[in-house]
């Protein structure tokens, strides 16, 4: 089967910017269980935290790649909807974290209303049925199957790579596979985002600069605009979108997890750069993270035990305190393997110090 994609519809990428030094990974030789490939995979896990997952020769990676497609011109109509519509399906008054946000833009269309930056975070356990479904726009329902399938199939390629870290970091079998039970409920949502040109701002560049707090994810992107930091280096640099490669990205809870053996870097988003500047943006994003009842500490066993002992003072939360706490801005910073890297001079800081010396039941009454 061809991989069809819409890249080509598209300006092309910038050829003069900096670009992030990913790896490529082929997801047909991961689910072969090719040893060079795996020890490809593990060492981006530890060095960057970030590589491309190149579907190509993957049944399973095939489909995941259609139907990102599909869900791309699904979220450009449906992020046509008015404004007014989409904040009945809001927060706060739906729910704080999950459903439609956005953030207004310095732009304004030639009516003169401000433009935002969207999203929509749709639970996997909404879209499975596993608790009771948050009010959606129809839209989303008449597109049951596709958001079914598509989570069946993102979680599939999340299970493959958990199974190999499970065997790089010799932990006893299926312990991250456990932690990650698709039936039980967790955080894992769809990310639909659209943002419309607009012009870089350092400000609201440095805003949005955030690691994932979740396990894995799988991000498909069209456009450029997605810059990591460089390891150790205060240097941004661009990801490049490849046609038929999703990009993927550990979080926090693996850190977390792995004592630090694992990576997860900080990213943030920019207007596209180049040609591509007068676009709107659109990606798609399926973060993964542990059931929410699991408390995120270090695991026992294999060579996590070999990582020293930190006491960074923070009070373990589990999944679902860490995913509201982050989710509502109530943790800001960015987290690395030393625990929270503060920016200087951030007002929430005072509020997140007293939440992470334990303050678990202010975040638990927040759902
Ligand atoms: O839009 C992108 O390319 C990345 C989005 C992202 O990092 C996120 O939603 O966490
Ligand atoms: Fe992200």
């Amino acid at each position: 089967m061809a991989l069809l994609t819409s890249h080509y519809l598209l300006p092309p990428f910038a050829e003069d910017v900096k670009i992030a030094p990913l790896v490529s990974v082929s997801l047909a030789k991961l689910e072969a269980g090719d040893n060079d490939t795996s020890d490809a995979f593990f060492k981006a896990c530890r060095e960057l935290g970030f590589f491309y997952l190149d579907m190509f020769g993957s049944e399973l990676g095939e489909k995941i790649v259609s139907e990102a497609e599909q869900l791309n011109t699904f979220q450009k109509e449906f992020f046509k909807m008015p404004y007014k519509v989409k904040d009945k399906y809001g927060r706060p008054h739906l729910h704080p974290f999950y459903a439609y946000r956005y953030n207004d833009l310095d732009v304004k269309d030639e009516d003169g209303v401000t433009l935002r930056a969207e999203s929509y975070n749709l639970r996997k356990d909404d879209i499975r049925g596993q608790c009771e479904r948050l009010a959606c726009p129809p839209m989303i329902l008449e597109n049951q199957k596709l958001f079914e399938n598509y989570v069946v199939h993102c979680r599939a390629v999340i299970d493959c790579l958990l199974g190999h870290l499970n065997t790089h970091l010799e932990l006893p079998p299926n312990t991250l596979a456990n932690l990650h039970r698709i039936n039980e409920r967790s955080g894992d949502h769809v990310r639909l985002i659209q943002a419309p040109p607009s012009t870089f701002n350092e400000a609201s560049a440095q805003r949005g600069e955030h690691t994932d707090f979740g396990s894995i994810t799988v991000l498909f992107n069209w456009l450029g605009g997605l810059q990591i930091r460089v390891p150790d280096t205060t240097e941004w640099v661009y990801v490049r979108p490849i046609p038929g490669s999703c990009v993927v990205n550990l979080g926090d809870a693996m850190v977390k997890f792995t004592a630090g053996l694992l990576r997860s870097n900080i990213h943030r988003v920019v207007p596209p750069p180049g040609e591509q500047a007068s676009e709107t943006r659109n990606s798609l994003v399926f973060f993964s993270r542990p059931e929410d009842a699991v408390v995120l500490k270090r695991l026992m066993g294999g060579i996590i035990d070999a990582q020293p002992v930190e006491e960074n003072g923070e009070t373990p939360m589990t999944a679902h305190e860490w995913i509201m706490a982050k989710g509502t801005g109530q943790l800001p910073g960015v987290y690395t393997k030393k625990g929270f890297e503060w920016r200087e001079n951030d007002k929430r800081l005072k509020n997140a110090a007293v939440l992470l010396s334990g303050m678990p039941r202010v975040l638990t009454s927040v759902v």
